[in-house]
């Protein structure tokens, strides 16, 4: 079986839009048509502090219960999930959160509008808001692959406040994803570098994921003792 040298390209680049003051991207090519767009200071740190200090008071977070590998554990952060209305629900980990309304939180709207500017074709019609309120908190290992969300998930992320780690690191897949005949035995002991990434999700930042990455990919952001202020992250998807 021939290896294969995957060549990992990453660029950077700015906006075309010339009012869009030239907010700086890396876009990270994770292979086999996964891909990773980091946007540091997509939002100024002044807007960003006005938007955390209003997520923080004014949404209806909960703290549920949720259902992993059949065991029932409180989640490890508190969330809140606003949608258009008539939409498939969303359940993951055996929760299906209540769908607020946009128009009960015009601040969401206003994010959301800066999210498509950023990425022109997108149209989100979702968010899941998910606070973080010290280093115990935390999201474990996933992918948001749902069905709701199909086979090419695009998922925009943007955080406030504390910052924390989020990696993403490589699936191991049950049966070959990538073309490749050898047994899943003899795959799952491999690992390279480009198997993780890593990215401290600044205040104000914004994160895209897409093509292939929820199919190929998991993340989480894991617990960190030294982070002691609360983070707010909303990530924006279509349901279709
Ligand atoms: O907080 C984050 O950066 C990620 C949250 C996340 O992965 C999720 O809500 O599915
Ligand atoms: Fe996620």
């Amino acid at each position: 079986m021939m290896s294969v040298l995957k060549l990992k390209a990453v660029s950077e680049s700015t906006n075309s839009n010339p009012n869009d003051t030239a907010k700086k991207r890396q876009i990270v090519d994770l292979g086999n048509g996964s891909e990773v767009i980091y946007i540091q200071r997509f939002l100024s740190s002044d807007q960003s502090w006005k938007w955390f200090d209003y997520l923080d008071k004014q949404i209806p977070w909960t703290r549920p219960t949720i259902r992993v590998f059949g065991k029932c554990f409180l989640q490890p952060r508190d969330s809140c999930y606003v949608a258009t209305p008539g939409l498939t629900e969303l359940t993951y980990s055996g929760y299906q959160p209540h769908a607020y309304s946009w128009d009960d939180y015009p601040v969401l709207k206003d994010i959301l509008d800066a999210v498509h500017k950023a990425l022109p074709g997108s149209s989100f019609n979702s968010v899941l808001l998910n606070r973080y309120k010290s280093g115990n908190d935390c999201v474990g290992w996933h992918a948001d692959d749902e069905k709701v969300y199909g086979p090419t998930p695009e998922i925009a992320s943007v955080s406030f406040g504390c910052e924390r780690e989020f990696i993403l690191k490589k699936r191991p897949s049950k049966k070959s994803r990538d073309g490749s005949d050898e047994p899943a035995s003899k795959r799952l002991k491999k690992s390279s570098p480009g198997d993780q990434h890593s990215y401290t999700l600044k205040h104000g930042s914004l994160l895209v994921m897409r093509g292939n990455t929820q199919r190929d990919w998991i993340h989480s952001v894991p617990k960190r003792a030294k982070a002691e202020a609360t983070r707010i992250n909303l990530t924006f998807r279509l349901v279709f």
